[in-house]
């Protein structure tokens, strides 16, 4: 008997929890009574399992990954992250934090592969493809990412994870007698090593030298190009190292919304119009569409922008304009946001020299032709248009012994059937179309951004707490809110980045229950990233932080918007605007904070040379939320707030300081 981790179910019998299995999207972990190890591998079955959506809370847990700033996460965007909830570091941290207790029996953590792999052959081991990818393991740089793991509390997954990692095609081991039996198939037949569907499609494609980038199409499009060296940059995913072959390494790039937004465009239009129709109307329409330019965005952008809150776009629409058009712009826009996509890897040092392409796209020789146009780069298509399974007979093959090794099997397997070469003309005609799309996300995205905040329009009053109660904050609460104030403000001083020093998280937390007020937290503190996660546990339902205090203000809005808050960003009396226009360009703001006193303490007067930036910012960008914070009163302040441009008014000494409050949150909306 092999002695496991034990724990007592409720009704006294002894629970084994064997492993935690991290399958794509999910968590699962199977239990047994039975604990015995034979040459079988583990005996006993799996009494219950249980699944934890993505969504529902492993996104905190994936911030907060990001935000600890490990070297490991340099193939997250270069360091700026985020960090996908699907990764093994945050369902594992997911894991610690909400089932301790199955976290600290579990014996082993690994993929659902590897737990299809150990019941197959009883040999429990990892796939150098899911580690490099999703597990932030490094081989050159020693495996697994002990230090990551040691900043997040989560150095004993180094003891739960599997300790042999395999190479793709590697011999994982024979069939047991007992899967061999479940299966209908030879004891001892072999079990090849695999990897991810897409990773797998480029061995189906061929895709194994440096320079050759497969672009696997569907739904969605993937982009995965094989560098001889490891790099990294903002706005892609990888370098991951030996993921495919050893020695070499793949980057990442990936659109959520391709073919699907065809599809959509084709099911408005009824089931009588047939993709031949539309191909052969948009092939009618010259590139660029007349002016016409799309956003494909329609689910939000995975690489380079890396933004759920993104959205879809036609701009640029006119009476002229055909259905053919829409449809030609939204092929256009798909190609572009490739190109980007190549661009940005260009700039992190990959140079693509040509595209293996896989998928639907390829049923189409108008976006095939439009593919190779814009990149300016030959597209070739392969024999069989399964790359994914292609690519898992070709591992199977070289674990069977047919072949040497991977790259010798797919020069037998693998066949180029097609070469779509770029039209260098047209690639000059796009140069146009595509800098108009490149345009879009910076100038929509703050109306993606401010759509979810449908009160950006009229004024919000956020009465300041520090001018509050503190003995008292659950009555200070409800009495904002019957005074008509709709946010509650809440500065959290830390006694350095300012002189006083307040309250945090646990206080907010205690707030959150009291009150339905909005939650405006207002960090004055130094090191804002580190408080991300405590302050979105508590319920905060805006962070905001000085970017001049902040290790990487780019990461942190990412963190804050990824951990479900908006994002707010401060800039003191003297800060220049410039501190928050790189992130207000990017979308990555919903709200900034012109403070008119000091930070740190309420009562100062209010200074009017702040003013110019309210208006600086406002002419800028229209729809974002602009606080002015300090001094604000129904008298005089509120108004010169309002007429440069603020929409929210945060004040204290005004509001808690009158015996009717009510009053002065109406003087200070028709102000
Ligand atoms: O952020 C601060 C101070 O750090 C402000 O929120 C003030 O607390 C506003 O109060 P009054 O100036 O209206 O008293």
């Amino acid at each position: 008997m092999v002695p496991l981790a034990s724990r007592s179910n409720e009704d006294g019998r002894r629970m084994v929890v064997r492993m935690v299995v991290v399958d794509g999207m999910w968590l699962s972990r199977t239990t047994g009574d039975a604990t015995e190890r034979t040459d079988e591998g583990w005996r006993g079955e799996s009494s219950s399992a249980w699944t934890v959506g993505v969504s529902v809370g492993i996104t905190v847990q994936a911030a907060e990954v990001a935000a600890c700033g490990d070297d490991a996460l340099r193939v997250n965007s270069g360091g700026a992250g985020p960090v996908s909830a699907e990764w093994m570091v945050p369902k594992s941290l997911w894991l610690k934090r909400n089932e301790p207790e199955v976290y600290a029996a579990a014996h082993f953590i690994c993929e659902y592969q590897d737990y299809m792999n150990f019941h197959l052959t009883g040999r429990m081991c990892a796939s150098i493809n899911n580690v490099s990818v999703r597990w932030h393991y490094s081989a050159e740089r020693g495996g697994y990412p002990a230090s990551l793991l040691d900043k997040l509390g989560l150095g004993a997954l180094l003891h739960k994870w599997p300790k042999e990692v395999l190479p793709l095609g590697a011999r994982v081991g024979g069939l047991t007698e007992a899967a061999a039996r479940h299966l209908g198939l030879p004891t001892g037949l072999p079990v090849a090593q695999g990897g991810a569907d897409a990773f797998i499609g480029m061995i189906g494609l061929g895709v194994l030298q440096p320079g050759e980038l497969a672009l696997l199409t569907g739904s969605s499009h993937l982009h995965l190009g094989v560098s001889r060296e490891a790099m990294h940059g903002k706005g892609m995913f990888g370098s991951y190292a030996d993921c495919l072959l050893p020695g070499t390494h793949v980057v990442e790039g990936g659109q959520t919304s391709t073919g699907s937004v065809i599809s959509w465009y084709k099911r408005m239009l009824g089931e009588e119009v047939t993709y031949d129709i539309l191909n052969a109307e948009a092939e009618a329409v010259p590139p660029g569409c007349e002016g016409l330019a799309a956003l494909d965005h329609f689910q939000g952008n995975r690489t380079p922008h890396t933004d759920a809150a993104s959205r879809g776009a036609l701009v640029g629409l006119t009476l002229k304009h055909t259905r053919g058009h829409i449809f030609r712009a939204l092929i256009e826009a798909v190609c572009f946001g490739t190109a980007l996509i190549l661009d940005t890897m260009r700039s992190a040092g990959y140079n693509p020299k040509a595209i293996v392409i896989a998928g639907g796209a390829t049923r189409s020789p108008l976006w095939l032709q439009v593919h190779a146009d814009v990149c300016g780069l030959p597209l070739r298509r392969t024999r069989v248009a399964d790359a994914c399974s292609l690519g898992s007979a070709i591992l199977a093959a070289v674990c069977a012994g047919s072949f040497a090794d991977v790259s010798t099997a797919v020069q037998s397997m693998v066949h180029v059937s097609e070469v779509v070469e770029p039209n260098p003309r047209m690639t000059v005609t796009y140069a146009a179309p595509y800098l108009a799309y490149k345009n879009l996300y910076p100038a929509l995205s703050p109306l993606f951004h401010a759509s979810n905040n449908p009160a950006a329009a009229s004024t919000l009053i956020a009465p300041s707490i520090l001018a509050g109660d503190f003995s008292n904050l659950e009555g200070e609460a409800t009495r904002m809110a019957e005074a008509g104030a709709e946010w509650l403000h809440v500065d959290i001083c830390d006694g350095q980045f300012c002189g006083n020093l307040t309250i945090g998280a646990p206080v907010v937390k205690s707030l959150r229950s009291k009150t339905r007020l909005f939650l405006d937290c207002h960090l004055a503190v130094m090191h804002p990233e580190s408080q991300v996660q405590q302050f979105a546990q508590a319920g905060a339902d805006q962070l905001t932080f000085h970017p001049e205090a902040a290790k990487d203000s780019e990461a942190l809005a990412v963190a804050i918007r990824t951990a479900g808050m908006k994002v707010g960003v401060a800039l003191q009396p003297g800060s220049p605007t410039s501190v928050a226009l790189p992130l207000l360009q990017k979308g990555l703001v919903d709200t900034v904070n012109v403070m008119a006193v000091e930070p740190g303490f309420g009562g100062q007067p209010f200074q009017e040379h702040v003013l110019e930036k309210v208006r600086e910012l406002r002419d800028l960008f229209p729809s974002i939320n602009i606080q002015v914070d300090g001094g604000v009163n129904p008298n005089r302040t509120a108004k010169l707030a309002k007429d440069a441009g603020a929409n929210i008014l945060i004040a204290g000494t005004s509001i808690f300081g009158s015996e009717d409050p009510k009053r002065v949150v109406s003087a200070l909306k028709q102000a």
